[in-house]
């Protein structure tokens, strides 16, 4: 309880809390689909189907650029990535199946970093 509300006072902490989490994300073995935007243009329909398309790399430019005010904000654009991904693929796919691993593995770093 204390960690959480002191990573969430100061952002710097928040945010450094942020790196070490999305660290641990792009080398989880499971991130494979997840490290750089869909290609649109090779993978039909994602374009129209997904308004909000949003990836690790995206993710970590904002981090270095100061675009996330704190970590709930951080959290929101994680997310994004895997209701996208439950979007477009079906569950018993590769894609779909590494995008339950990775937020399950997100789900229980973040509690065990900030609780
Ligand atoms: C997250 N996601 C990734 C792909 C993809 O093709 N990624 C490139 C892997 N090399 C397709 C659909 C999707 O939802």
């Amino acid at each position: 309880e204390k960690k959480a509300r002191l990573a969430q006072d100061s952002t710097t902490k928040g945010l450094a809390t942020c790196r070490v989490l999305l660290a641990e994300l792009e080398a989880h073995q499971d991130a494979w689909p997840f490290l750089t935007p869909v290609n649109h243009k090779a993978v039909p329909g994602y374009r129209k189907v997904i308004k909000k398309p949003m990836d690790f790399s995206t993710i970590r430019e904002k981090l270095i650029t100061n675009q996330y005010s704190n970590w709930e904000t951080f959290i929101v654009d994680v997310n994004l990535i895997f209701e996208n991904c439950e979007r477009f693929n079906e569950d018993d796919s590769e894609i779909g199946r590494a995008g339950h691993s990775m937020r399950i593995f997100f789900d229980k770093r973040w509690a065990e970093l900030l609780m």
